[in-house]
């Protein structure tokens, strides 16, 4: 520690997730987490202003206004206010919202409360699937710089630009009241620390994965490209930003009001904001090529490695290589699935239909005990299923899934392709579907890593955070015996958290740098799991398979706009695959395939 070890030094990590936002209060001296805080956001849990099935998921600025202030009071009370030097926050991304002149909201004005195109859009709406596949077309094909090239070569409907058109078409009265957009993390840093939106520091890390930022070509893509792309995008490239800012440096102090509002002073320095996953692979004791797996709702893996090394070298179908958008100084990579928690909520969900409508009309059981019984089997259904689906014989069971429910976000962005699942039988039940779900999230990991090293990064370890990492040894142990890798956990509950506030430890001035932060914050690893031998080779064998499947369900998605992956053909990448044949000859390549079933709905 650089400052003097006898004064109290406390910072506060706050990360947003898709269904919660939690903080933790950590002594910036010795990394332990003196109390921490969870908020599950209201209106979200209801799914108010979404629809899964247009998959339009819009979360409202109350929930995260209503959320920071819950949490981070409740962790403050802990020490004096005095003693807390630092906080940052760090959330999902690419999740963003439209603002007014002064940085407010626009569901938080008059006339938008209630409009979900004044909300934010969060990471996995994929209602901008269009707006993404034109903006591929036209920086394949406009004539001057392709600006997707440090984002993998293909551009996703999760991300800002595309989510923006989306919007602005749709919406003529938000497209007319939204003076810029703000990333989740920017607007809720601007916020607490009030001051300019036009001299406000953006983070670097969402700007440069998110919305094709890059010092190479000035910022942001130039005004001629954007209005090419969409004509109500002019003017709007001025008023966003033009530099930004890595996550250690000071974005500025506590406002008066939030000082307040938290139970904080107007001493405590506020960091740039940052993604959670960055700052989660921050905890995660990332270095240079270390895989940090955040494993959640979705997945983001993250890599970093020295500029040096990596620098300018395009690594072909992941979500952008970023100077510093994890470890200033070192190039941050991203890939990521956009379903991997998510696929086994899906089918816990399907599990539960009948206790969502059956047994609200029982007339054996009060309200009172459908309520019981509900929660019960929503608490018990993932933890039996695993135990269950541990025990089947691999030999006994051939169903294979692919991973795709909510697209998939890499290798190759692909936000149009649908989930699917093959070889059922009579004789199939739960646990073996599950099983199969298993497998298939695994098998997608896979897929990245390979990719990876395929485009010359090697991955030399990988490490696990995040909430599945943490609550199921099942998947673990599955994902190590499919990578046919160690896994190593990391001890921290709350990981984005921690890494928020090793932010917020360097840029109050605690500690020279994030590298020394990290090493004097860590928590270190709580156990590792280790590839099965027996278990490799028929991995291996499935996951063949997983990928034969995987190209004929691609080769067949019927009913929407796909882009098609690969960066060096210059051929248009919108076209519309009801018109594709399918290639039968890929389900002949499927070992052990008497039947397919895959899914052919339109978006
Ligand atoms: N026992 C379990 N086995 C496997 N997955 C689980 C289990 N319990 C919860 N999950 C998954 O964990 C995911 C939530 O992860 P978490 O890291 O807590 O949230 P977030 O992604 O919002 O940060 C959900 O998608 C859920 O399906
Ligand atoms: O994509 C990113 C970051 O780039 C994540 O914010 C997004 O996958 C959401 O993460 P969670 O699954 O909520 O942990």
């Amino acid at each position: 520690m650089e400052q003097q070890a006898a004064t109290p030094a406390y910072v506060i990590g706050v990360d947003y997730g898709t269904d919660s936002v939690r903080a933790v209060l950590v002594d910036a001296r010795t990394g332990a987490e003196t109390a921490q805080a969870v908020h599950n956001y209201a209106r979200w849990k209801t799914l108010q202003f979404c629809n899964p099935a247009r998959n339009q998921f819009r979360q409202h600025p109350l929930d995260y206004i209503e959320g920071l202030e819950a949490v981070v009071r409740r962790v403050a009370q802990q020490v004096p206010a005095a003693h807390i030097l630092g906080l940052a926050v760090d959330t999902t991304g690419s999740t963003p919202g439209a603002v007014n002149e002064q940085g407010v909201a626009l569901a938080l004005t008059p006339g938008f409360e209630n409009n979900p195109n004044a909300m934010f859009v969060l990471w996995k709406d994929h209602t901008a699937l269009d707006e993404a596949a034109e903006i591929n077309h036209k920086a394949r094909t406009w004539g001057g710089e392709d600006y997707t090239k440090f984002e993998g070569g293909i551009y996703s409907s999760e991300w800002f630009w595309a989510k923006i058109m989306h919007v602005v078409r749709e919406d003529a009265a938000v497209a007319q009241a939204a003076h810029s957009w703000m990333e989740h993390c920017d607007w809720l840093t601007l916020m607490l620390t009030g001051g300019d939106l036009a001299s406000f520091k953006r983070s670097r890390c969402a700007a440069g994965h998110k919305a094709m930022w890059h010092e190479s070509w000035g910022g942001l893509p130039s005004e001629e490209f954007l209005t090419h792309l969409e004509p109500k995008l002019a003017g709007l490239r001025d008023r966003l930003f033009h530099e930004t800012y890595t996550a250690d440096e000071v974005a500025g102090r506590l406002t008066e009001e939030w000082a307040q509002r938290l139970g904080l002073t107007t001493n405590t320095v506020v960091a740039v904001g940052s993604f959670d996953a960055h700052a989660g692979a921050v905890a995660g004791e990332i270095e240079a090529y270390s895989m940090v797996k955040v494993m959640g709702t979705s997945t983001c893996d993250i890599v970093v490695a020295p500029i040096s090394e990596v620098g300018s070298h395009l690594v072909a179908g992941i979500c952008g290589q970023v100077d510093g958008s994890v470890i200033p100084g070192m190039l941050g990579l991203e890939a990521g699935q956009s379903a991997f928690g998510d696929l086994l909520a899906w089918f816990r969900q399907i599990l539960e239909w009948p206790l969502q409508n059956v047994l609200s009309n029982s007339k054996v059981l009060t309200p009172e005990l459908q309520a019981a019984l509900r929660d019960e089997m929503s608490d018990q259904l993932l933890v039996q299923l695993s135990e269950a689906a541990a025990a089947v014989d691999p030999a006994e069971s051939h169903v294979l899934a692919l991973d795709w429910v909510n697209g998939r976000r890499t290798p190759d962005a692909n936000q149009a392709l649908k989930g699917a699942i093959m070889n059922l039988t009579m004789g199939t039940n739960a646990p073996q579907i599950f099983r199969a779900l298993v497998e298939a999230i695994c098998y997608g990991s896979k897929q990245i890593v390979e990719r990876f090293e395929q485009e010359g990064v090697p991955i030399k370890q990988v490490i696990g955070i995040g909430g599945v990492a943490k609550k199921s040894k099942f998947v673990m142990q599955t994902l190590a015996d499919v990578l046919n890798r160690p896994i190593k956990i990391a001890v921290s509950e709350q990981a984005p958290a921690l890494g928020s506030a090793m932010y917020a430890a360097v840029a109050a001035g605690i500690y020279s740098d994030v590298l020394t932060a990290q090493k004097a914050m860590g928590s270190g690893f709580a156990e590792s799991y280790e590839p099965n031998p027996d278990r490799v080779a028929d991995y291996q064998a499935r996951y063949e398979q997983y990928q034969a499947f995987g190209r004929f369900v691609e080769a067949t998605t019927l009913g929407s706009s796909v882009v098609v992956p690969g960066r060096d053909s210059a051929s248009p990448r919108l076209h519309d695959t009801q018109n594709d044949s399918p290639k039968r000859g890929l389900a002949e390549s499927l070992p052990g395939t008497t039947t397919l079933q895959h899914s052919h709905q339109a978006q």
